[in-house]
């Protein structure tokens, strides 16, 4: 699902326009009339029901108009709030304000001081509110309408938001002021990058995307497909798109088909991470795993896994990994399909100068995570030099090292930084953190949606990087296994949450969960 920009969906507003000749006042009727039809699904009866219309100024007044005139067609009681003067309507919005008042209905326009008694008496016996002050035209901060919108947020009645949340800037999700908090957005053709982003959850409510008629020439993307690169391949990680990338089982496999993978993790004390990666990995459906560790916890390591094979490696007297087990893990590498490196690495001079050495001589692609992140702040001109796929998955906290900026740098522009070093460092990068960001060198972003704050737990970061190497290991592109493995991540996030709560949730609970989410996913590709 591509996501865009307020200013990308005007120009395919205008494109539809002007360019294919499909008028204004058509695409408004079809937005109106997609609102309607999920308002009358809402409401038992239309005929004993009472609907408020808040309307603004622009076309998603316009939109609140095409809505209110429907809803009374099929019989509802309907009154629309103006939060304007009449003569300030303009264009395909005054077309539908002209045909809602010549049906001889009411408009109240509502100003500060006298209306707001009236808004507050029709609230309370709405059945439902339509939020159609303000959509993709609206920045900053609501300021007249605020007492408007603090009474219908009081007043619990259920809420559809048109197009986005009025309050919500379209771009960034953000609410810099009063914004309404819908049970319910409509969003029209597209969904609006920043309806997708973690800190717009509480005002969005449930996401419905409808088509309003643009053609599919101006709508399109193509996701995934490698060198498709445009400024605005932004998409929405869905259920959809992580069934196309699903690696296929056609049933005459053996196991060698679904790729080996090579975890080198673990240091004394971190046995945990370097169990947690390699068993991610196979849950994941890779064929083989193989976990390198320091010799001092192999025996802890061998004696947790099972399915997994395990090896020692020479190691420092602080239980890290040492520069001499440099050869035998390129050796092992270069009979494996992908390399995970870094769960529980820990610090030192040999992890620094193991992890570049690593990294210069791997001919396989390699998922590179926590400390061997950690390794290689101050050094990412390295990762330009490395041949094959590199798939970063940092927190904030180790994107901040590795660019050099503050979290709160970080934090506050999440898919610029991520794509902007992605490309620079023509790398993979996740960006860790609610609302998961993964970028790839072509430019193209992808936001993930699932997930919750309970996931926030030591160990769920290994999990993730044995995931994206065990889809890497079944022949996905990187890119793909990432964005896949994030939003299946989340997934298993979600279905440990709603067992155990987010509080105490563990790592290994999500671990519990990746066969019930994989078997769910399975079924629904039928070819897997
Ligand atoms: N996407 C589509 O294909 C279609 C979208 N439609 C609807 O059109 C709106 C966008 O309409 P637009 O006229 O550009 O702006 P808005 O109605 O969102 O904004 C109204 C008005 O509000 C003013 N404004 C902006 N910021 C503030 C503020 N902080 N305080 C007060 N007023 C503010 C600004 O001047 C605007 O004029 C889109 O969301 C859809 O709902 C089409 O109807 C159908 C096709
Ligand atoms: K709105």
């Amino acid at each position: 699902m591509r996501l865009v920009t307020a200013q990308e969906m005007s120009a395919m507003d205008q494109m539809a326009i002007k360019e294919y000749g499909i008028p204004g006042v058509v695409l408004m009727e079809n937005a109106g009339l997609k609102v309607a039809e999920l308002v009358a699904t809402l409401l038992d009866d239309l005929t004993s029901s009472n609907v408020i219309v808040f309307a603004g100024k622009g076309n998603n007044g316009g939109d609140g108009f095409v809505i209110a005139r429907h809803l009374y067609n099929r019989g509802a009681q309907v009154q629309v709030f103006l939060a304007t003067e009449l003569d300030k309507v303009k264009g395909d919005a005054l077309t539908n304000l002209n045909i809602w008042r010549k049906m001889g209905q009411k408009v109240y326009q509502i100003n500060k001081n006298k209306d707001l008694n009236l808004v507050r008496l029709a609230l309370i016996k709405a059945d439902l509110v339509v939020d159609a002050l303000y959509g993709t035209g609206f920045k900053g901060v609501i300021r007249e309408m605020a007492p408007v919108i603090e009474a219908v947020n009081a007043s619990g009645r259920p809420v559809v938001a048109v197009d986005i949340p009025s309050g919500l800037e379209a771009d960034t999700g953000r609410a810099e002021g009063p914004c309404i908090k819908a049970d319910h957005t409509v969003t029209f053709a597209l969904p609006k990058v920043g309806l997708v982003l973690p800190n717009a959850r509480p005002y969005v409510g449930k996401l419905h995307v409808v088509d309003i008629s643009i053609p599919t020439g101006i709508t399109s993307g193509n996701p995934g497909k490698k060198g498709e690169g445009n400024s605005n391949n932004r998409y929405l990680i869905t259920d959809q798109l992580v069934r196309n990338w699903w690696p296929r089982r056609t049933g005459n496999e053996h196991k060698g088909n679904f790729g080996r993978v090579l975890v080198i993790a673990g240091s004394r004390g971190m046995s945990g991470a370097a169990v947690l990666a390699a068993t991610a990995a196979a849950r994941s459906g890779a064929g083989l795993v193989t976990l390198g560790v320091p010799a001092g916890i192999h025996d802890i390591a061998e004696n947790k896994l099972t399915e997994v094979m395990t090896f020692p490696l020479p190691q420092t007297d602080r239980g890290t990994l040492s520069i001499s087990a440099l050869e035998e893990i390129l050796d092992r590498a270069s009979n494996s399909d992908v390399l995970a490196l870094g769960p529980g690495l820990g610090t030192g001079p040999d992890i620094a100068e193991l992890v570049k050495e690593v990294l210069l001589h791997l001919e396989k692609p390699c998922v590179l995570d926590a400390d061997a992140l950690n390794a290689l702040a101050g050094k990412t001109e390295l990762f330009k030099a490395v041949r094959p796929d590199l798939v970063l998955t940092p927190h904030p906290g180790e994107m901040a090292r590795l660019t050099g900026r503050t979290i709160e740098q970080i934090q506050n522009d999440r898919l610029g930084v991520t794509a902007e070093k992605a490309v620079q460092w023509g790398v993979v990068i996740a960006l860790k953190g609610a609302g998961t960001v993964v970028a790839g060198p072509d430019r193209t972003l992808y936001i993930n949606n699932t997930g919750n704050p309970g996931m926030a737990a030591g160990g769920s970061g290994d999990i993730l990087t044995g995931m994206v190497a065990g889809f890497i290991a079944q022949g996905l592109e990187a890119l793909p296994a990432t964005a896949a493995s994030v939003y299946l991540h989340g997934l298993a996030g979600d279905a440990a949450a709603r067992q155990k709560g987010m509080a105490s949730l563990l790592a290994g609970d999500m671990l519990e969960q990746l066969p019930v989410v994989f078997k769910e996913m399975e079924q629904k590709n039928p070819t897997c």
